[in-house]
């Protein structure tokens, strides 16, 4: 369970009442995620998410807790930061940086149809859209500087036909990112970890509206086309758990392109980003399997599974309609 820090209602209570948002009812920790220490709060004044963070440091929180308060701020279904008196978003609790949300309502679809990721590719534009006046810059930091620093780390562990897969894919997008036509693609404030499991819907069955999106604690300056690719590989997958599903791999790119349609460039190297997104996870993965941190509680998540999508997207390119 993703509680590595223990916060006492006295603590949590002290934090709410200070930004206004009420007296402390109820303190729960969230068992789900694998970064931070998460709680719901309900006080007089409605429902909220505190987290602890555990990885991020003081300095790079204020570009995450920045980007949610700007979407936020422009309408979109994502997280706000609860202000104190001077405008600090973030604070300080049981000896960790802190911040507290609003909690969105609704449920995870974590097995997207039709409808769900042509909502999910619309919000997507439109985030991308709305970050073209976010003033702050930060390196993704699981993005391309990273993978040469963690790869050699987990390589050890590998057998040599997924040595032979690491190499090569590292090599190859080498030569993608040394290409005029990747220098060009347009590039923004990311979300970068948009997966079905930091998405909400609400609604009957069939008629599910998205009702939110969070978890923005890897977000970085990166490609908008690399963001759609993360999306696609979690999103779009067949019951085999790596090829895409034409039919909802179009719907959520189309959807996107109804607000922000993508770009010849973006059009050409989608493939290679979807190999990309797929090498990002798979590398995170097989850190978080190979070199737990010593505190962590939980299940790691399967590398397997990611290895198995990138070796799905260089077997089978894949192109959206134009
Ligand atoms: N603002 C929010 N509104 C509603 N639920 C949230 C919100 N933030 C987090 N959650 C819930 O907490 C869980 C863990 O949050 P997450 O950000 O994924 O954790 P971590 O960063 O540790 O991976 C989510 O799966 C979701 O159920
Ligand atoms: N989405 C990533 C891991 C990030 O975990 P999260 O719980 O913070 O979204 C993966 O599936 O590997």
């Amino acid at each position: 369970m993703a509680v590595f820090t223990d916060v006492t209602p006295a603590q949590a209570g002290a934090l709410t009442e200070r930004l206004g948002a009420g007296t402390l009812q109820r303190l729960q920790g969230i068992g789900a995620g694998i970064e931070n220490s998460n709680f719901f709060v309900t006080t007089t004044q409605g429902d909220w998410v505190l987290t602890l963070f555990e990885r991020l440091t003081a300095a790079q929180l204020p570009y995450y807790l920045q980007l949610m308060q700007h979407l936020a701020q422009r309408g979109l279904p994502v997280p706000a930061p609860r202000a104190d008196a001077d405008g600090q978003i973030l604070h300080q609790l049981a000896g960790k940086p802190a911040a507290l949300v609003n909690r969105l309502p609704g449920h995870h679809q974590l097995a997207p149809g039709l409808h769900h990721c042509a909502q999910l590719g619309s919000l997507l534009a439109r985030m991308h859209l709305a970050v073209a006046d976010f003033p702050l810059q930060q390196p993704n930091l699981r993005g391309r500087d990273w993978w040469p620093l963690i790869a050699p780390q987990v390589r050890p562990h590998l057998p040599p036909a997924q040595q032979q897969l690491l190499d090569d894919e590292l090599a190859f997008q080498q030569q993608v990112a040394a290409s005029p036509a990747f220098a060009a693609l347009p590039q923004g404030a990311v979300h970068a970890d948009l997966f079905c499991d930091n998405v909400l819907f609400d609604g009957l069955p069939g008629h599910e509206k998205l009702t939110g999106a969070f978890d923005f604690y890897f977000a970085g300056t990166d490609s908008f086309g690399y963001d759609l690719a993360v999306c696609l590989n979690d999103w779009c997958l067949n019951a085999d758990d790596a090829s895409l599903d034409e039919a909802r791999a179009q719907a959520l790119v189309q959807a996107y392109e109804v607000h922000r349609p993508l770009s010849a460039g973006e059009h050409r190297l989608l493939p290679a980003l979807l190999r990309a997104a797929a090498l990002r996870f798979w590398l995170s993965r097989l850190g978080d399997w190979h070199l737990p941190r010593p505190a962590a509680l939980l299940q790691p998540k399967d590398p397997g599974h990611f290895e198995r999508v990138l070796r799905a997207r260089i077997a089978q390119p894949w192109h959206a309609v134009r």
